[in-house]
């Protein structure tokens, strides 16, 4: 079970966030774009075997390390991860999220360029996505994101099946 935590939550509210720090985790969210500049796909992967939640489907990226801003985890991760140089980072959205195994504030990029070929360094699949996603299952922490994207799009009815 995992929670979706509202940072202003009266400390009386059934979500109330606890008082462990969260983990500082960047996650990038590629779009693709078609020639309008309508925002059509994005990429969701697969948790590699031996993490937490393997074989949940998220967006890809991962944990700060020391002394890294936001946009420098993104490119680590996504260079180690898939083998890309991204581009600019565009900050979308911040998410704290409470699991039993770790409470992480999310911070959500949107990237729109990037170099090099995919690679599966972590042997995790990929998948270009719309809405209605078509993987599953989604990890907790990806369903505020689309029905973020539901939101930008005007998308009615589900945003994942289950
Ligand atoms: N990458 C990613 N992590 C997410 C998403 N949503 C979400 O709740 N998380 C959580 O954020 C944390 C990210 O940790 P991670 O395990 O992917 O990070 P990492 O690659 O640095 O892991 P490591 O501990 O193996 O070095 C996990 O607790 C994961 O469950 C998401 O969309 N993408």
């Amino acid at each position: 079970m995992s929670e979706r935590v509202n940072q202003t939550a009266s400390p009386h509210s059934p979500v109330a966030a606890t008082d462990r720090v969260p983990v500082e985790v960047a996650v990038g969210v590629l779009v693709r774009r078609d020639a309008h500049g309508r925002e059509t796909e994005f990429l969701m992967t697969s948790r590699p075997e031996g993490k937490v939640y393997a074989g949940y489907w998220e967006f890809p990226g991962g944990k700060l390390e020391t002394g890294e801003t936001v946009e420098q985890a993104l490119r680590r991760e996504l260079h180690e991860e898939l083998g890309i140089t991204i581009a600019a980072a565009h900050p979308w959205k911040i998410e704290l999220m409470e699991y039993p195994h770790a409470k992480v504030r999310l911070n959500f990029c949107k990237v729109y360029d990037w170099q090099g070929e995919f690679e599966m360094r972590e042997h995790q699949a990929m998948s270009w996505q719309s809405l209605p996603v078509q993987v599953a299952p989604v990890l907790p922490g990806t369903i505020p994101v689309l029905q973020w994207f539901a939101a930008e799009r005007f998308h009615v009815g589900a945003t994942h099946v289950v």
